[in-house]
């Protein structure tokens, strides 16, 4: 006879349980999905993006618990947070690999239905940039017509960034970081601090006289080494399906998105190692 997991215990009966949707949700999740033509690989393009926003998700909940922790010096449960950050940024590389298998021909048999749509919209992403220190005020107005978003993003940018708490508690560890840097702008991006690669230096010369700061900021170039490589992933994956054609977002394409390679986000921690 097949085998019956019912006799090994397994609960089947749930009219009046939880069961796995129930507790996840799941008919809310799995119908979600909304193609707007009838191309095969639209449903690929869609569940791509919803899972990545899923990650984006889990990383902003995540990003903001490991800032509270460093405000309230508890910096050994930030490394957890921040080095699970950067596996969640690991996922989101390799989920590339799925949709690189989408070549330009399958897209271009959907492109035209996204209309104005594009991933420069995602508040998601945004708040992310946002949270870990990239802060351009013109990411915003794209949010002008939602309001309860745009709240969002606002708060966002009158709250230290993941570098801010990082460096306010390198100062409370008692190692120099200048009053400016301490009090600037939140809102206004950051900006390369010579001092600050000093203070750096000095961590990094002596890691055992400073591990805590040490430990932090090997957790922060690590999350950037990630987030690098889902900008390059992205920049490529684009390249490969549209070539140089314009974004339906409406930026240039290849060249905005080359231009946000240079970003960085922690500009000392990357200085530093040339001075050592
Ligand atoms: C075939 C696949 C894709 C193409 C052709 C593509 C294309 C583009 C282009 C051209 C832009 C520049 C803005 C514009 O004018 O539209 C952009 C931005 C963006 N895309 Fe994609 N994209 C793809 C997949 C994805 C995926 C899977 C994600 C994951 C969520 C994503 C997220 C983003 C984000 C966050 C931006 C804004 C980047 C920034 O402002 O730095 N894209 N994309
Ligand atoms: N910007 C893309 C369209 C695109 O990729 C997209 C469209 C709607 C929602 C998310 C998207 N992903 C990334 O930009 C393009 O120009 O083809």
């Amino acid at each position: 006879m097949t085998y019956d997991p019912s006799r090994d215990g397994a609960e089947m009966d749930f009219r009046r349980r939880m069961s796995y949707g129930d507790y996840l949700a799941t008919d809310q999740i799995l119908t979600a999905q909304h193609p707007l033509s009838t191309a095969h690989d639209e449903m690929l393009f869609i569940i791509q993006h919803q899972t990545s926003e899923l990650w984006m998700k889990l990383a902003l909940y995540e990003l903001d618990a490991a800032r509270r922790a460093i405000a309230a010096d508890r910096t050994a449960e930030a490394t957890k947070m921040l080095a699970r950050i950067s596996r969640i940024f690991e996922q989101l590389n390799s989920a590339w690999d799925v949709l690189r298998t989408m070549t330009p021909s399958e897209y271009t048999r959907f492109r035209d239905a996204l209309g104005q749509s594009s991933g420069f919209q995602s508040w998601q992403y945004r708040l992310i940039e946002f949270a870990v220190g990239n802060r351009n005020l013109a990411m915003l107005k794209p949010h002008e017509h939602r309001p309860d978003l745009l709240a969002l993003l606002e708060a966002e940018l009158a709250r230290p960034s993941l570098y801010d708490e990082v460096l306010r508690r390198l100062a409370r560890l008692g190692l120099p970081v200048p009053d400016a840097v301490l009090t600037r702008d939140l809102r206004a991006p950051w900006v390369e601090d010579a001092a600050v690669t000093a203070t750096w230096e000095t961590v990094y010369r002596d890691p055992a006289a400073h591990w805590e700061a040490y430990e932090l900021a090997e957790k922060l170039v690590d999350f950037e080494d990630y987030f690098r490589r889902w900008r390059f992933n992205h920049v490529t994956t684009v390249e490969r399906v549209i070539g140089f054609k314009r974004g339906t977002g409406g930026t240039a394409g290849i060249s905005y998105l080359r231009r946000m390679l240079e970003v960085e986000l922690f500009p000392e921690l990357w200085r530093v190692r040339t001075v050592l």
